[in-house]
């Protein structure tokens, strides 16, 4: 009976990864369409032992068509793939296994019904026999503890009842975890997406941890600066191409920004410009745990930042909010219709079976009707409109919603918010996944919209996006404990106001 390695400790994962000096796994001339899309172009890309590989371009440059073909689940229409120095011929899912690659992708694959420890089970095939649950439990609670040393996780919690945060930490911790299932390499497409900067701190300090003991990580990521400290080197890929690699340290944001394209002569300054013309009242909510008076307050023409610790209530009151406007609940007043941007867009966002087109159309049939139907020219006419106003990248909308790379469904989700005529927009880390040109005109345009009189809610783990509100409310299990003004702004002070006990 195989037994599961229970040394928790990295250099358990060293025997795992070989010599030093072999690429782990080399591409050349790896080619891919779907239809017409040509999602890669001839890209050669390599991954040496001990090595953390930074992966940036925009979204649908073909990073993780690419890592799909690291991990085994895509075949490279040509090309070829090369595992320590050996041609393989039938590189698939099992063989990436075997070679102990491992891949955390950015949909999370929990499967929703399944305890943690029995999602463990599903990625360790080693994990059998009498008494698996339990060595799953350990093995998983280990791996959550050394890299998230506050994680509030247990075992046996139900997948489908955690926060999106704390799904994106068990993928992390199952894909490290240790067993007689070889561990050499590393895939976390966008790991920190879901992750606030104090838990996104944690997982990048355990990544440079792992590499130092010779392991191997690919790691994506809009936040450049991410990146920047995290990764030994860098590959840069637009539009299907490989475009540059080298040294992290050869690279700086703006050599970067620069070489993935499309947030040239951006005007950062514009946040800072800003005043908000505060209007009426458009939304009044009091968290359902709050105790004392505090309560959030937005007035027409607002952007109102909540921050704090991922899963503390942030979420929650958004939801609160956006029911309340259906149908009236105590503590929460809302004067105007309402438009929710989900974070976790494949459980409350996306319709899977629509087309593009349609997922942005929903918040607006009422406009988009022509007497009991739905006209498919102004539908069309809106969703081209959102197509070259952010970007989408698609040769035609009315394809699949799920065509589209990761980045490009959210933008899809932040067309149907601000398409439709909700005066109060509330967003749930909407930038998940976003890059970073579009990031920049997204926030353009919530600043534009404010101007006109809309208001925005903003949940953000990302802290600069906070620059763009005017204030700021930090939540602690599930209350407001401070209020900041966009002058008293700053990682320190939200982090203190995080973890501290006064407001
Ligand atoms: N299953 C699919 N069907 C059709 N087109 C696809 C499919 N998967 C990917 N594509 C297309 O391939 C291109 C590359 O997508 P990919 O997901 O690799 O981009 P990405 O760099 O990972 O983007 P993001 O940063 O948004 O995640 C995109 O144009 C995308 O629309």
């Amino acid at each position: 009976m195989p037994k599961a390695n229970t040394d928790t400790r990295l250099d358990g994962a060293a025997k795992h990864f070989g010599a030093a000096n072999i690429d782990i796994i080399r591409l050349d001339g790896a080619e891919k369409h779907f239809g017409a899309v040509r999602a890669l172009g001839g890209v050669d890309f390599h991954v040496g032992a001990g090595e953390c590989v930074g992966l940036v371009g925009h979204n649908g440059a073909g990073k993780s068509t690419l890592m799909h073909m690291v991990a085994g689940t895509l075949v490279p229409d040509s090309g070829a793939i090369t595992v320590r120095g050996s041609a393989e011929r039938d590189y698939s899912v099992p063989r990436a296994l075997e070679l102990g690659i491992r891949c955390v992708f950015q949909e999370l694959s929990l499967c929703p019904n399944l305890s943690v420890a029995e999602n463990t089970r599903i990625n360790h095939p080693s994990l059998i026999g009498f008494g698996w649950r339990r060595k799953a439990a350990e093995l998983i609670a280990a791996k959550l503890d050394e890299i998230f040393p506050d994680h509030g996780i247990s075992a046996s919690d139900i997948a489908g009842d955690l926060s999106i945060g704390r799904r994106q930490m068990v993928e992390v911790a199952r894909a490290f975890t240790l067993t007689e299932d070889p561990l050499a390499l590393v895939i976390l497409d966008e790991p920190t997406s879901s992750l606030d900067a104090h838990t996104a701190g944690q997982l990048l300090a355990f990544v440079r941890r792992f590499v130092a003991s010779g392991g191997s990580c690919i790691l994506i990521s809009h936040v450049l600066g991410e990146v920047l400290q995290n990764a030994d080197r860098i590959v840069v890929m637009r539009d299907g191409k490989v475009v540059a690699a080298d040294a992290a340290s050869a690279f700086d944001r703006d050599r970067l920004v620069a070489t993935m394209g499309g947030a040239e002569g951006h005007q950062r300054t514009a946040a800072e410009t800003r005043k908000a013309e505060a209007g009426p009242l458009r939304v009044k909510a009091r968290p359902a745990r709050q105790q004392d008076g505090k309560e959030l307050v937005a007035r027409a023409g607002e952007i109102i930042g909540l921050a704090g610790l991922a899963g503390h209530g942030q979420t929650d009151l958004l939801l609160a909010i956006f029911a309340a406007a259906q149908r009236a609940r105590t503590g929460i007043e809302v004067t105007a219709p309402v438009a929710l941007v989900a974070g976790d867009r494949q459980s409350d966002g996306i319709f899977p079976q629509w087309s593009i087109a349609e997922n942005i159309g929903i918040r607006s049939l009422a406009r988009l009707r022509t007497g009991l139907l739905i006209s498919p020219q102004r539908e069309a006419e809106l969703a081209d409109f959102w197509k070259n106003k952010i970007g989408i990248r698609t040769p035609d909308m009315n394809n699949n919603i799920y065509s589209l790379s990761g980045g490009n469904q959210q933008k899809a989700l932040f067309a149907r918010a601000l398409g439709s005529d909700a005066g109060i927009v509330l967003m749930d880390d909407p930038m998940r996944g976003v890059d970073i040109g579009t990031k920049l005109e997204v926030y353009d345009l919530v600043r534009e919209e404010a101007g006109r009189g809309r208001t925005f809610l903003w949940y953000t783990t990302e802290t600069e996006e906070l620059d763009n509100c005017d204030h700021v409310y930090v939540f602690k299990n599930g209350r407001i404990v401070a209020n900041l003004g966009r002058d008293e702004l700053t990682e320190e002070k939200i982090i203190q106001s995080s973890f501290g006990d006064a407001a």
